[in-house]
């Protein structure tokens, strides 16, 4: 049934047998030791070993030029060269922080491109509903707003029906407003789908508004994972998700007030 719902992704000299003996857990994403380094420098990705079950939320996080795109990137299918052996579901969508709208066709026609088949102009539009942008179905994407562009892209990942839904920092570059109704979207439409997700943002708080595990990248590796594990809807001021941030803050190496700093502060 493994090999049914998954697509390997190899690379050349990669070593494919580990994908035998897949009768463990039923995975979504199943990373073994995976290598990618480019024009023969230091590995940027070494040895990288990740696990996602069917319908978690995973979010990763990590200092820039650590690896999280180039990890995504061939989880997405969008880069072969590497070593290691990567398994993940046929039906998988990517949305990037950069919309990638084609300016020359109408919302709708971005959403169904790259469908196989003819798709009805039905199924766009439910996908365009489903993130509350039904109304600019018609609309040229340069006259969409930054949130709304970004609605456009997460409706064309949609429409896609993925089991597994890789999203590159969706919102680093909306405004805080828009960024939080976004974020929102995207848990609704996770919990309503099940399918999995693994989100890279550079944003601790994201993670764990969002997330039900959260993992540091650094040195090429997965270095850090902790299970999120609060009540949904999750609230930044519950003291358990303060502890959380100031943990992984500390894991990034970003320095965090103390807590009687936090009290003088107050
Ligand atoms: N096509 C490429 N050719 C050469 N080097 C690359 C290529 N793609 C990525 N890199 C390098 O790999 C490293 C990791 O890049 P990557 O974009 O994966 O980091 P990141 O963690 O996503 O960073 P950020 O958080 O800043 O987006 C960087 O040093 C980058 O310069």
């Amino acid at each position: 049934m493994a090999t049914d719902f998954h697509r390997p992704v190899t690379g050349p000299g990669t070593d494919t047998r580990a994908q035998a003996g897949t009768g463990d857990e039923p995975a979504a994403v199943r990373v073994r030791g995976l290598s990618r380094s480019f024009d023969g420098g230091e590995p940027v990705i070494d040895r990288l070993e990740l696990d996602v079950r069917p319908g978690e939320f995973v979010a990763l996080l990590g200092r820039s030029g650590c690896g999280k795109s180039t990890l995504l990137r061939v989880l997405a299918g969008l880069d072969r060269e590497i070593g290691g052996t990567v398994l993940v579901p046929r039906r998988k969508a990517v949305a990037f922080q950069a919309p990638r709208l084609m300016p020359w066709k109408r919302v709708w026609r971005n959403v169904l491109l790259g469908l196989a088949g003819k798709p009805e102009r039905a199924v766009a539009e439910r996908a365009l509903a489903e993130v509350g942008l039904g109304h600019r179905s018609d609309a040229w994407p340069k006259t969409l707003s930054g949130g709304e562009a970004q609605r456009a892209s997460l409706a064309r990942a949609l429409v896609r029906e993925p089991d597994l839904l890789l999203l590159d920092e969706p919102f680093g570059a909306l405004d805080a407003l828009t960024r939080v109704k976004a974020q929102r979207l995207v848990g609704e439409v996770w919990q309503r789908r099940g399918c999995a997700v693994l989100l890279v943002t550079h944003d601790v708080e994201e993670a764990l508004l969002l997330a039900d595990r959260a993992l540091i990248m650094d040195d090429g590796a997965i270095a850090y994972a902790t299970p999120v594990g609060l009540p949904r809807p999750r609230d930044i001021a519950d003291p358990h998700f303060a502890e959380l941030r100031s943990l992984l803050l500390d894991r990034l190496g970003v320095e965090t007030p103390g807590p009687a700093a936090r009290h003088a502060a107050a």
